[in-house]
């Protein structure tokens, strides 16, 4: 048990250190805790989630060998416990999401927040719990690949979605360690919101699995539902420019973290959306062409 105590703290200590190192040199930046999250589980340390992204990394790559080697294809059904596990973790997520929206938008109305520009205050202890929900809710994400590795659904583990649930995990746990509240509310609601969508969508997606004509009659809605999500992007990368513009009273350096990370997100989500819905339904059509 000593021993086990001993690697851990010796872990903790390096990539403790490596994490400040990188934040002090890159982004010029002194981290520190807020009391409001402090000894709330997996919080206290970077090394929690830094190890959980290295596990889920391994996992997908791993993940993608074993598919590779065995050249495995996606089946016609799936097995029940699988189908069981999906339908289970859509439901979760749908819910959670649905609550983290709710609550969020709740402790705004609240603490009499305005749309944006909002400082962290350590007293607003609700607020701060429900943005370190929102920052715990990224390990339970990190199930949505696992689902696509078990289903051998290699066409869904692209760049975009592995380095999304990737990052996303380590932005919200430094939010969640440093400033849980503020400006940080606008993006816990909105994407918690837009999350309880798409929950909704893989959930239906999942239920009506091996009918393809009944499955593209209900989730027509899927483009729409992509369209949101840049919507999101795109109100977020216009509320990290207006925070840089009035000088925010809130930490400039996640400001600013918002402000690239949504214009990554948002090139990555253009180049998907052209692909699944522009470019195919141009093929759609062409294929129709020849056949009349
Ligand atoms: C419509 C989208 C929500 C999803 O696009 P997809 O191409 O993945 O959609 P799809 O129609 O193929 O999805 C149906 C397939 O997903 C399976 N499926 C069911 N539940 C799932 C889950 N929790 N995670 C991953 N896949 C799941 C279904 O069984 C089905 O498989 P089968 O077809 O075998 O039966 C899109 O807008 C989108 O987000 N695309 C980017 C890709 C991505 O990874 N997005 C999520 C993380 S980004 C994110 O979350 C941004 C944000 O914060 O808003």
């Amino acid at each position: 048990m000593e021993m086990v105590e001993g690697v851990w703290r010796a872990l903790d200590t390096r990539v403790t250190q490596g994490v400040w190192n990188l934040l002090r040199n890159v982004m010029g930046v002194e981290l520190t805790g807020t009391p409001t999250t402090k000894g709330l589980p997996l919080i206290d340390s970077p090394t929690p989630i830094v190890l959980a992204m290295t596990l889920y990394l391994l996992c997908v790559v791993a993940g993608l060998l074993w598919i590779k080697a065995f050249n495995l294809k996606p089946r016609a059904q799936e097995p029940a416990p699988l189908q069981a596990l999906v339908l289970l973790h859509n439901l979760f997520c749908f819910f959670l999401s649905l609550y983290m929206c709710v609550g969020v938008v709740y402790q705004a109305i609240l603490n009499r927040y305005t749309l944006w520009g909002n400082a962290y205050n350590p007293k607003q202890t609700e607020m701060a719990i429900l943005v370190y929900m929102f920052y715990m809710s990224k390990y339970v994400e990190f199930m949505d690949t696992i689902i696509m590795v078990l289903k051998r659904n290699t066409r869904q583990i692209t760049f975009l979605h592995v380095y999304h649930h990737s990052s996303i995990a380590l932005i919200w746990w430094i939010i969640a360690y440093h400033a849980p509240g503020g400006e940080a509310y606008f993006s816990a609601a909105l994407n918690s919101g837009v999350h309880v969508f798409m929950y909704l969508y893989y959930f239906l997606a999942a239920v009506l699995r091996g009918n393809e004509k009944v499955r593209r009659k209900y989730l027509f809605w899927g483009k729409y539902l992509t369209q949101l999500q840049m919507f999101q992007f795109m109100l977020n990368l216009v509320q990290a420019y207006y925070d840089r513009k009035i000088h925010a009273p809130y930490p400039p350096f996640l400001i600013s973290i918002l402000f690239y990370y949504m214009i990554s997100l948002l090139v990555l989500f253009a180049n998907f959306y052209v692909h699944k819905y522009v470019m195919s339904s141009s093929k759609g059509n062409q294929k129709a062409k020849k056949a009349e």
